[in-house]
């Protein structure tokens, strides 16, 4: 049978390119594609009031701690406020688990898809103007429809992902995604208010000579890690690290490159969280033909055990990432 599948060219918006996608298979219902829509529009409103942080003291701590004790950012709560909205009235989502939120929201609807997002990544780096994110990643809903939502639908392992991605606020704002058929980045066109095709197809380099650690915290850091990091030096490989992963993980992702976020001292799960930080970018890069462990264990296939448990991350270019986990 003729591969019904065609590249769309760069330029294509956002919108056509998801319709094209759906037209591909003969039984999608429109859904996941309405899903990413509205996860787009949200991203939009984000990125608008992020233009705006310097103007009309919407940075800043706002004097609460989230779950995992750490401070938010007036624009933590703003954006997970944007998000579930976006998702709430967009009616595909049945329930969503945030970092900003200790229990997961039902919301008591027969949306299909349970949604797991870090709706503001790097979010310390908000009041210095440098790049931070959105992440994603999407879910199907296991249990039946009208009944409540069940564990089963909340506590899936990355493997299940169905869609993922990562809205990044940079010196452009993309959205960068997969739904399992390759990954795509589309940048946003502030004054038309579109997203158009601008990285089709994108495959991450086999390897890279770029590595990305809080490396300040190597004192607490594990041998093999303490090894590998050695290595890194011995190569002279660049240390790049921005500290808001979106960023890091997406000039990696470009350019070729590891990240690295190990256990410490003071987080002896490392500090990223599986089910909103690392699930989506592990999806994402295995799709652009990378790799993503824990240091001992494929990250996709961890069974999560809590909505904020915390794993180590070692996550870019196949080589790299097999070269750090055989110091383990
Ligand atoms: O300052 P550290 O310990 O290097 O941590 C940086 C990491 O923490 C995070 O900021 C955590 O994300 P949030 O801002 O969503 O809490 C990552 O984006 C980043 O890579
Ligand atoms: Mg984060
Ligand atoms: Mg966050």
């Amino acid at each position: 049978m003729e591969d019904s599948r065609i590249a769309l060219p760069i330029g294509t918006t956002l919108d056509r390119y998801i319709k094209k996608k759906q037209d591909e298979f003969q039984y999608a219902t429109g859904e996941l594609s309405q899903l990413l829509r509205d996860i787009a529009l949200a991203g939009k409103v984000v990125n608008r009031e992020i233009n705006k942080a310097g103007l009309i003291n919407i940075g800043g701590a706002i004097g609460t701690q989230n779950v995992q004790g750490e401070e938010q950012q007036k624009l933590d709560v703003l954006a997970n406020i944007r998000f579930i909205r976006a998702l709430t009235k967009g009616g595909e989502a049945c329930a969503i688990i945030s970092e900003e939120d200790e229990h997961f929201t039902d919301l008591k609807n027969d949306g299909k898809y349970v949604i797991a997002i870090d709706p503001l990544d790097g979010s310390s780096n908000i009041d210095v103007n440098v790049s931070i994110g959105t992440i994603f990643s999407v879910y199907r809903r296991v249990s039946p429809l009208g009944k409540p939502i069940e564990k089963e639908d909340i506590m899936q392992s990355g493997i299940e992902q169905v869609a993922a991605g990562y809205l990044l606020y940079g010196s452009s704002t993309m959205l960068v995604y997969t739904t399992g058929h390759g990954v795509n980045g589309f940048t946003y066109e502030p004054s038309l208010g579109e997203y158009f095709l601008s990285h089709p197809d994108m495959m991450i380099p086999e390897d890279g000579s770029i590595y990305s650690v809080n490396e300040g915290m190597y004192n607490s850091f594990p041998e093999p890690v303490k090894k590998y990091i050695t290595h890194c030096h011995d190569q002279q490989y660049s240390a790049r690290y921005i500290g808001s992963l979106v960023a890091d993980f997406h000039r990696n992702l470009l350019k070729g490159g590891i990240y690295m976020y190990p256990p410490t001292e003071k987080n002896p799960d490392g500090k990223l969280r599986l089910m909103y930080e690392c699930n989506a970018l592990s999806f994402i890069v295995e799709q652009a033909g990378g790799m993503a462990s824990t240091g001992t264990g494929r990250i996709l296939e961890v069974a999560p055990q809590s909505l904020h448990q915390r794993v180590p991350l070692f996550i870019g270019s196949k080589r790299m990432v097999e070269k750090a986990v055989s110091f383990f």
